[in-house]
């Protein structure tokens, strides 16, 4: 039996992974669960898989979630996300927070020696040397969640990375991928959110149609595969079918295909280095009939170019690349602010950041919050 704690239960990710759970109960038991604000699902969830403790975002929800259940030790906060991250019976820790609020719980998980099925890019992006040092240390293993990275993983099974030529990370392109920069000038909240492939939470899908998605994974490929960014590549691929790939030095590639669906990379992560069934709709490649890759365009996508020059200058950029992306993207939502405004917000507040090398955390810290209030201005 694995063992299993999830950070964010009631997302996009979070819900999947109980997905998985559910269809293999003879495996995994389910040791504490945190989610923000959705009260009705987690105490649904609560109920259905029974874990010894459980979180929300406040104080007022966690007296309210004490009415309706009864076995379970009920926490807030960010002191009750820790909790769940490392102070459960959980050997795995499933990390599907959304945003940079994920690294200090993910810190504590590895801290305490859990492996981690690792969604959360933001952590990876703000603080990769400190995550990825400290789980060095531990011997915890950080398994790919993110559905290119589980690819790469995949491919890289038993293969030596002196082997390696380069990696390419697919791109759908996003809700807007056939739309000119004119046409971006007035797109809306409700157009940015129709996803073409995949049903992800509000934050994500506007970092796909941005490209600042692609952006975050290049920046989490080179800390999980400890490769420099010259040999992490990009393409556009519209059908979301190739999930990423591997050429090696002979020029073999190596692709992981199957339909967009979250719950496999989820349960790889889970079960790795065993494969499971999943109620997965299989791949039939003569229903799918044409894949199609497109070389990536940077004056059309510039969200990726400042994501390369972000983790090619290192120190404290990529987490000042994420920050303002966060704090961005919440204004998008809100109506505040515009969708191209979004790139000339990361874009300004790149520019007036002295950036600090081999920062610590409390200088990441510093940094993210110094960039959330500068975006936030802008
Ligand atoms: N969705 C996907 O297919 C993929 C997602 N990812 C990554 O996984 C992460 C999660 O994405 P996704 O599932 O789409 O996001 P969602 O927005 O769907 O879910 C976010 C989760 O985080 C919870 N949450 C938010 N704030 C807090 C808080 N302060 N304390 C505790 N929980 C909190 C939410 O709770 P509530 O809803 O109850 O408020 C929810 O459970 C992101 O980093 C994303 O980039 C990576 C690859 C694919
Ligand atoms: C499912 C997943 O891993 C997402 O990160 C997905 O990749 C988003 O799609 P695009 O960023 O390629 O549009
Ligand atoms: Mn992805």
């Amino acid at each position: 039996m694995k063992r299993i704690a999830i950070l964010g239960s009631t997302g996009s990710v979070g819900t999947q992974t109980l997905d998985v759970i559910a269809h293999h109960p003879e495996r995994f038991t389910v040791e504490g669960i945190a989610g923000g604000t959705n009260l009705p699902l987690l105490i649904e969830q609560a109920k259905r898989f029974k874990p010894r403790k459980v979180s929300v975002s406040t104080k007022a929800l966690a007296d309210e979630l004490r009415l309706h259940i009864s076995e379970a030790e009920v926490l807030y906060g960010e002191a009750g996300l820790t909790e769940i991250a490392a102070g459960t019976d959980a050997d795995f820790v499933v990390t599907a927070v959304v945003g940079s609020q994920g690294l200090r719980p993910t810190l504590a998980a590895i801290d305490a020696g859990k492996q981690i099925g690792l969604a959360n890019k933001e952590t990876l992006v703000s603080a990769g040397h400190i995550v990825t040092d400290l789980a060095r240390k531990r011997g915890v293993k950080l398994l790919p969640i993110d559905s290119e990275h589980s690819a790469i993983f995949q491919c890289l099974n038993g293969e030596s990375h002196e082997r390696i030529r380069k990696i390419t990370l697919t791109a759908s392109g996003g809700s807007f991928r056939d739309r000119t920069r004119d046409e971006l000038q007035h797109v809306t909240v409700q157009d940015a959110l129709k996803h073409p492939n995949w049903s992800m939470g509000a934050k994500i899908t506007i970092d796909s149609a941005s490209m600042v998605n692609k952006g975050l994974e290049v920046i989490e490929a080179h800390w999980l595969f400890g490769l420099p960014y010259d040999r992490i590549d990009v393409l556009i691929h519209p059908e979301s079918i190739v999930h990423s790939f591997v050429e090696f030095t002979d020029h073999s590639i190596i692709a992981q295909m199957g339909n967009p669906d979250m719950r496999v990379p989820i349960q790889y992560a889970l079960t790795y280095p065993d494969r499971l069934e999943t109620p997965s709709k299989p791949l039939d490649l003569t229903e799918t009939g044409k894949l199609v890759f497109r070389k990536m365009d940077f004056e059309r996508f510039p969200c990726l170019r400042m994501a390369y020059d972000s983790g090619r200058a290192g120190g404290t950029m990529p987490t000042v690349y994420n920050a303002a992306n966060e704090v961005a993207v919440s204004r998008f939502l809100n109506g505040d602010i515009g969708f191209l405004q979004i790139e000339h917000v990361i874009e300004q507040v790149l520019s007036q950041h002295a950036a600090v090398a081999a920062p610590d955390l409390e200088s990441i810290m510093a940094a993210d919050q110094w960039a959330r209030t500068a975006a936030s201005r802008m």
